[in-house]
């Protein structure tokens, strides 16, 4: 009998178990023999980040820690985008209300991924600008496709991008390079962002990429996980605790400024260079 909207299915045979349900932006998949479990968001076309894709994502990011899994894949659904963002279609022409939970939700998955003493990687088998490098960079690890996009474009948008947003990318990048990365709204091909630290590993493909990422979540098989998440946790303690420290008022500064006409304007006509992009 299905007692909740939550079903378990067994899926592609019997070494992996599929948690889903039919409305949901996100699968979680876990595999039997490793107990690693993979994160796919499947919002198409480019699993631009809505508020019900922000909620599914935490949703799934809680089910991995309560069944105690090994460690957490995010990963994309689509054949060439990992994640192309926020959803600027839903915040554009909108009221001060749905930006602020827009923000909200980001913050909430961005600190759920980042703060997560689980092992994470991130298969980035498709473009990550923005909100897509965001969430690669909250994971410990990243394996990226060749011929693809990462990068924080913010400054390119005419945004600043608040600290915690480019803690995951100051993380990984030397001070000097992630400064001028982002101040020149960056994006790197897989090739120059494997060349500069911002991604671990390139794999030819999506099964490679999370075949990697495994590899890396398997290389802690041998370690203490308590000792191994409060470590991990140690590193990140700064960022995470400067962030809740502002994490009211930076929901308050992005609705003002995403609402304010300026930005309003450079969404519209953002969205509209994307759709014409699309009928040449
Ligand atoms: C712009 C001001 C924002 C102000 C708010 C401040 C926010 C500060 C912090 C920001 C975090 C963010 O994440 S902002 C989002 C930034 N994202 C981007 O700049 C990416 C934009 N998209 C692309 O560059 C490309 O779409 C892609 C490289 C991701 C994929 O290219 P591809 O060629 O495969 O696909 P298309 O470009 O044809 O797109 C297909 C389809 O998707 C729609 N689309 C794409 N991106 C978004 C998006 N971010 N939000 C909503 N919709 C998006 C695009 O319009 C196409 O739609 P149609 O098929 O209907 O034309």
């Amino acid at each position: 009998m299905l007692h909740s909207n939550l079903l378990r299915l067994v899926a592609r045979g019997s070494s992996s178990r599929l948690m889903s349900t039919a409305t949901k932006l996100t699968t979680v998949e876990v595999n039997d023999e490793t107990g690693i479990a993979t994160l796919t968001m499947n919002r198409p076309p480019v699993n631009s980040q809505n508020v019900q894709l922000l909620l599914d994502l935490q949703a799934s990011i809680s089910e991995i820690e309560n069944n105690k899994s090994r460690g957490l894949i995010l990963t994309s659904a689509h054949s060439n985008v990992f994640s192309a963002g926020l959803d600027i279609f839903e915040m554009y022409n909108t009221d001060v209300e749905r930006l602020r939970t827009v923000w909200t939700e980001l913050q909430n998955v961005w600190i759920a991924l980042y703060g997560t003493s689980l092992p994470t990687a991130a298969a980035i088998n498709g473009h990550a600008p923005a909100g897509g490098c965001l969430l690669a960079t909250a994971c410990e690890y990243r394996v990226m496709r060749p011929n693809f996009l990462i990068g924080l474009n913010e400054a390119q948008l005419g945004i600043i991008a608040p600290k915690w947003l480019m803690s995951g990318f100051t993380n990984v990048l030397p001070k000097r390079v992630a400064e001028r990365a982002l101040t020149q709204g960056r994006m790197f091909t897989t090739q120059e962002a494997f060349e500069a630290g911002l991604v671990d590993e390139i794999a030819s493909s999506k099964e490679e990429a999370v075949e990697k990422c495994a590899a890396f979540i398997g290389s802690f098989a041998k370690v203490n996980p308590l000792a191994r998440g409060l470590t991990k946790l140690q590193f990140r303690a700064d960022n995470i605790k400067e962030f809740e420290k502002i994490r009211e008022k930076d929901v308050a500064d992005f609705a003002a400024l995403a609402s304010s006409p300026e930005v309003q304007k450079v969404m519209g006509t953002y969205l509209e260079n994307l759709k014409n992009k699309g009928k040449k």
